[in-house]
């Protein structure tokens, strides 16, 4: 059977979610398909879930910080299958209310796998879906690991359904998920080895303060080895073996579970995008400024299948807008503005990032300077007893401009935003130092940054 819509979108995630709506919303025939239960990584698999988890975690991680001034005998640890009860009181209402959206605002509803048959045709199964537009918003999967065993890894949607923590846990890898999942799992009871292959961890974030948030993970404590390729992994009764090389010398660790926090790739494989005639790359869908396809001009894309900005969902959402103004008004209308996206890793405390790296404004040539402390003694740290705070600014010489902020401590998370306001909105280091801020506040901290 052929169908025709104005516009055809892959992906019920944060951005295909957001186009069909708002393509919907002015008028256009929408239809709208995805092979897993509607919702996407963010709501199902990843930043929500991740962060309900770690809301059983945070008082844990107060605890253990004033333990050691008598306030409390030990940290308590939390039920891991009441956290995953809590979990799905999030998720399980996520699908049953993106159908119930989509048929209310009159969007056509597909499910399967969606694969080009020819540049202006989707097919759906044995359905023809024609489109004068397609909005590719396919997200992104676990990275192929090209090592023996990679079938026995657990992936991150995996870890976050699981029923119970087992005692023993390596990470393959050293970035957003390894440290996220180490600061939950640790917690919550396991024994955490991160294996990193890399000399640092957490790349894209500043060196400093990552090397705070290491040496405090290092203390919780964390087995974290740098420099270690996992090469294999084997099953072993139970458990597993995981084999790594660590500059030459052959290491082996013993686990109950081996989770992949090594990478994502965009999930591009079932669209059969050469029938298409859309162009792609390692790093998703060769887009221009506007989003649309280099190669098939009815198509867009969005998200994390889009080759462009930080695989985050900030820019889901701002890539779904830029989508959408291109859409309908035309499709010159909006370009991708990605200036002052900020990244959270939500271990705890959080390292936050917004702006240029230090490195990335010198190689820049920019004349700046850079207001660098650590602030475990400065009054939001300590009455938590936190050890690990600090901060990165990064001003313009002559203009007062930020140019990025890097922060890691309490709230960091939050504060993060006030910078990228500053620099999304032009607010300069003299405005940010004579805003009032409410006291006391991890958000006043601000005044004394910049
Ligand atoms: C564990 C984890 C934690 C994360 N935490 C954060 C965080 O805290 N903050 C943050 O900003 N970002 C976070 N991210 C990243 C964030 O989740 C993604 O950047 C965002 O969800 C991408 O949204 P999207 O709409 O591009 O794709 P997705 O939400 O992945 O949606 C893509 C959809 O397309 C469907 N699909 C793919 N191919 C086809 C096809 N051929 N046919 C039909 N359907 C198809 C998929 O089934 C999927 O449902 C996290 C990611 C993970 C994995
Ligand atoms: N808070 C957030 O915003 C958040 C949280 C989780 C995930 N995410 C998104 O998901 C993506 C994937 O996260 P991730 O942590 O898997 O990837 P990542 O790119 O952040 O880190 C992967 C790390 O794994 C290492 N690695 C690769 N192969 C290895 C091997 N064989 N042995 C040891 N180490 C190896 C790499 O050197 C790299 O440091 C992120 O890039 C981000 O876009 C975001």
């Amino acid at each position: 059977m052929t169908q025709s819509f104005d516009i055809v979108v892959v992906g019920t995630g944060v951005a295909g979610t957001a186009i069909a709506r708002g393509c919907r919303a002015a008028g256009l025939s929408v239809a709208i398909v995805d092979e897993l239960p509607y919702g996407g990584t963010c709501q199902l698999r990843g930043c929500d879930p991740k962060k309900v988890l770690r809301a059983a975690v945070e008082p844990v991680s107060g605890m253990e910080q004033l333990e050691e001034l008598g306030i409390f005998g030990a940290p308590v640890t939390p039920d891991w299958r009441s956290m995953m009860a809590f979990k799905r009181r999030f998720t399980d209402p996520v699908t049953p209310g993106k159908e119930a959206a989509f048929a209310e605002a009159g969007i056509a509803k597909f499910h399967g796998t969606a694969r080009f048959a020819d540049p202006d045709t989707l097919m759906v199964g044995d359905t023809v879906l024609k489109g004068g537009h397609f909005a590719l918003a396919a997200g992104s999967r676990p990275a192929d690991l090209p090592i023996d065993g990679a079938e026995l890894l657990l992936h991150s949607d995996g870890f976050m359904a699981l029923d119970t923590l087992p005692r023993r846990i390596v990470l393959v890898g050293g970035g957003y998920i390894a440290m996220e999942f180490a600061h939950i799992a640790v917690r919550a009871g396991a024994e955490v080895t991160m294996l990193q292959r890399g000399e640092r961890l957490l790349d894209g974030f500043d060196p400093d303060l990552v090397d705070l948030l290491v040496e405090r993970t290092h203390d919780m404590p964390v087995d974290i080895r740098v420099g270690t390729a996992a090469t294999a992994i084997e099953r072993v009764g139970e458990g597993y073996r995981v084999h790594a090389d660590q500059e030459g010398r052959a290491l082996r660790f013993e686990s109950d579970l081996v989770v992949h926090a090594a990478g994502r790739a965009p999930n591009l494989d079932g669209l059969d995008l050469q029938a298409g005639g859309v162009a792609f790359g390692k790093r998703g869908i060769e887009v221009d400024d506007h989003l649309r396809s280099v190669s098939n001009p009815r198509v867009f894309a969005a998200g994390d299948a889009a080759a462009s900005g930080m695989p985050l969902t900030p820019k889901a959402s701002h890539d779904a807008a830029v989508v959408v103004a291109n859409l309908t008004r035309g499709g010159h209308s909006r370009r991708v503005d990605y200036t002052a996206m900020p990244s959270v890793v939500f271990s705890l405390p959080p390292l936050a990032r917004v702006g240029l790296l230090e490195e990335e404004a010198l190689h820049q040539g920019l004349g700046f300077r850079v207001n660098h402390a650590v602030t475990d003694g400065w009054f939001s740290a300590k009455r938590l007893n936190e050890t690990c705070s600090g901060h990165k600014v990064l001003i313009e010489e002559g203009t007062g401009r930020i140019l990025g902020a890097h922060l890691v401590g309490p709230h960091a998370d939050e504060v993060i935003n006030l910078f990228a306001l500053a620099i999304r909105h032009g607010i300069t280091a003299e405005g940010l130092a004579e805003t009032p801020y409410s006291y006391p506040t991890s958000g006043s901290d601000v005044a004394s940054m910049v």
